[in-house]
């Protein structure tokens, strides 16, 4: 622990003054707000939104964090840009360009800093003043290993109590960090990194990044995808830390924003067919097959008047429009108003023919229900959920769309009959995203993202991975993941076929190796099932200590609750955050059971982290991290998992501090004994097997192109002068963004 620094007090001084700074200029910005708010309501909600980010923000503290001296001046860098009276910077944003020497500069590698200093702040006191780069050290790199590489700044950090949710780290991002988060935007950015080597940290200050520094991209939307509602919980206060407002984050599943929720689970091997490229094409030829005429005329009636319109030349229509490969919707339009004007001539030339008038026009004509009928015949109309319920149920449709394209143990894995209303369907989690390619099939008005972060990546299939393209047409994505904890159906061994399915041509493969979570003992435990994958997978090199090996207690016949108890009232009582990870199984079980022993313990399942005990289940655990892990009964774990030793590797590697495995039953392979060495092992054949070649492109699935949004600065385009020139000044006190210069 470092002693005070001698010019604490001078510093603290210095980040009073900055406080005074953003109170008095949120002060003013609330007044003149309050003044605008009467006269234009919608543009006054969205200032109002960014002043409550702006606020929450400051409340997390830290407004200044770093100081950077280089040619003699100094510079101060802040969880935002803050200014003086006369509109001078006084603290530099993270985000913005003068503040990049700030990261690019590490005790080994200073660069032109002769000083580098990080603070730690509490309630606005400064507790604690770390020089990183000094004069006299600057470019002494004599002692290169792993450990001097990184600052006190840094393991302190890392070393301070979790409390369930993700913090930013702007104060101590590594130069290997900051260079991902800068990375260009025109070409898709995969991240591999093995367990806690950061990557949701970097994905989420990179999507602030993008969004302060590129006006364009503000425009075109950031969305931040986490795989699921507990992750979103655990992370969803990084991005308001960071002082943005133009990033949305959602999960996976909620991305299709039709009617169906997830309700029900399905088999594996279901869910995987559902989840293979091959599906998009059996949904494409499925609506194709609805498409059609027969041998019959088609025969309207006008009181004593008949129009008949020849079958040949209805399926002329039907050919011609679907030649034209318009979004369903757009096409039945076509073919609506194709029909009525052939109805319309030859209405017309039969009346002609006959000597009558012309009875009715084409408005008249679109009336007729017999119109309606054919149209609906030719061309029907369907929601997503109608179509998809339809084709499971109908298993002669089914025998046709999957021809070719799925076996027929496949295909009868598709087959469900049809609940008795939509609302009653057991949609499942693969369900949602086959729905969503029928949504862009039938009309293709998806809502679009000039950037895409998306976390847990290496777990896509790859129909998920088509639903992300639609939203993100120019391919400009970050990808985060790591191939080694896949736990579901598609193990892949490299990224290319994912980025396939992604739409990116241009791919920027960069590689996390350093641990910043997993103290090295556990690390070394957890790595023991890395060649019981059959795949040469390596783990990263952690910088922790943490509090030792990790302890394996062997609980006996009756005494697996009382030991997981004990174990945990332990850890409690050292202060740590702990999570009790069991089973899926057994999860009801153990909440019970520790809700009975007075720990008062969170349900991780709900995303509820603000306990001192949560009890997680293990396909729910990935990306989370507590100070202390208490595993329950692996070996149970392990037999329920898909990949045993993968969902071992991610489970074991939750902890900041501590690992405590607890069991009854005889543990799984490498809890055991040592891994056998590296071999072809019980993955390895699915590997081959499942991953899957991206197909060529069908032409019946093209994406869609960018919807630009409104924003901000168009509202106030809108504005009259007055109000626009107030509005302005009150956007760059609020949101600081499209800095012009360099702060
Ligand atoms: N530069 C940094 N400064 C401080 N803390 C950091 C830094 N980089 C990473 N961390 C911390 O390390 C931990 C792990 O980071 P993160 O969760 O982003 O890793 P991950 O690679 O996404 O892990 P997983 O693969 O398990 O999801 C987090 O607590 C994060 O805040």
């Amino acid at each position: 622990m470092s002693s005070v620094h001698p010019e604490l007090s001078q510093e603290q001084a210095f980040v009073d003054r900055a406080y005074q700074l953003l109170d008095k200029g949120l002060g003013d910005a609330e007044r003149s707000m309050a003044d605008f708010q009467s006269q234009h309501r919608s543009t006054a909600v969205a200032i109002q939104r960014a002043l409550r980010v702006l606020k929450e923000s400051k409340g997390t503290g830290q407004l200044v964090f770093g100081k950077m001296r280089s040619d003699g001046e100094d510079l101060y860098i802040g969880r935002r840009r803050v200014r003086d009276e006369n509109y001078e910077p006084v603290v530099v944003g993270w985000h913005a360009p003068a503040a990049q020497a700030f990261y690019e500069a590490s005790p080994t590698e200073p660069g032109d800093l002769s000083l580098k200093r990080v603070f730690t702040e509490e309630q606005r006191r400064l507790v604690r003043v770390i020089d990183e780069i000094v004069a006299s050290s600057a470019g002494d790199a004599s002692d290169p290993g792993v450990g001097s590489a990184f600052s006190d700044a840094l393991l302190e950090e890392l070393d301070r109590s979790r409390d369930g949710a993700m913090r930013d780290v702007v104060a101590t991002i590594q130069s290997e960090q900051f260079r991902i988060i800068r990375a260009p935007l025109d070409r898709m950015v995969v991240v591999q990194g093995g367990p806690g080597t950061g990557k949701t940290v970097v994905g989420l200050h990179r999507a602030a990044w993008l969004a302060f520094n590129h006006e364009e991209l503000r425009r075109a939307g950031v969305l931040v995808v986490a795989p699921s509602t507990t992750f979103l919980t655990y992370v969803s206060g990084v991005l308001p830390s960071l002082d943005v407002t133009d990033v949305d984050q959602v999960e996976l599943q909620r991305l299709y924003a039709g009617e169906a929720e997830a309700v029900s689970a399905e088999e594996t091997d279901t869910a995987r067919i559902k989840g293979t490229a091959a599906m998009a094409s059996v949904l494409a030829r499925a609506l194709e097959q609805r498409v059609g005429w027969g041998d019959d005329d088609l025969v309207l009636s006008l009181g004593a008047d008949r129009i008949t319109v020849p079958a040949e030349d209805i399926r002329v229509i039907v050919s011609d429009v679907s030649a034209r490969r318009l979004a369903h919707s757009d096409a039945r339009d076509q073919v609506r108003a194709r029909l009525s004007q052939l109805a319309h001539e030859k209405h017309r030339e039969e009346q002609r023919a006959a000597g009558r008038p012309v009875r009715a026009n084409e408005a008249t004509i679109r009336r007729l229900s017999a119109f309606t009928n054919a149209v609906d015949r030719m061309w029907p109309n369907f929601t997503p959920e109608e179509l998809l319920r339809s084709l499971y149920g109908t298993q002669t449709w089914l025998l046709r769309a999957t021809d070719g394209l799925l076996t027929p143990d496949e295909r009868a894995r598709l087959y469900r009959p049809m609940a008795e209303s939509i609302g009653q369907e057991p949609w499942t989690e693969a369900d949602l995203f086959c729905l969503d390619e029928a949504a862009a099939l039938l009309t293709r008005d998806t809502v679009t993202y000039g950037h895409l972060v998306v976390d847990e990546a290496q777990d896509l299939s790859p129909m998920q991975a088509r639903a992300l393209a639609r939203r993100c047409p120019h391919g400009s994505f970050t990808i985060l993941g790591d191939l080694a904890q896949t736990t579901g159906p598609w193990l892949r061994r490299d990224w290319t076929e994912l980025t396939q399915h992604l739409g990116s041509t241009a791919t920027d493969l960069q590689t996390l190796s350093i641990g910043y979570r997993v103290p090295a003992p556990v690390l070394e435990l957890a790595a023991h099932q890395l060649p019981l994958t059959g795949e040469d997978l390596v783990p990263p090199t952690s910088i922790r200590s943490g509090l030792g090996p990790p302890e394996i207690l062997d609980a006996g016949p009756d005494g697996l609750q009382d030991t997981v108890v004990t174990v945990v009232e332990e850890k409690v009582a050292a202060g740590m955050s702990t999570a009790v990870l069991v089973p899926d199984a057994t999860y009801d079980d153990w909440l019970a059971s520790l809700r009975s022993a007075d720990l008062a313990p969170g349900d991780g399942r709900d995303g509820d982290f603000a306990a001192k005990v949560t009890v997680v289940p293990q396909s729910g655990c990935k990306g989370l991290e507590f100070d202390a892990v208490v595993l329950v009964e692996p070996a149970e774990l392990a037999a329920e998992s898909l990949h045993p030793p993968r969902a071992l590797y991610v489970a074991m590697t939750r902890c900041t501090q501590d690992l405590t495995v607890v069991h009854a039953a005889p543990l799984p392979p490498g809890l055991a004994a040592p891994a056998p060495s590296p071999a072809r092992g019980e993955d390895d054949a699915d590997v081959e097997a499942l991953a899957e070649p991206a197909p060529p492109e069908d032409p019946r699935l093209s994406h869609p192109g960018t919807e630009p949004r409104p924003d901000l600065h168009e509202m106030v385009d809108r504005l009259s002068d007055a109000d626009a020139d107030l509005l302005r000044s009150l956007i760059g006190r609020l949101l600081d963004e499209g800095t012009p210069d360099a702060f």
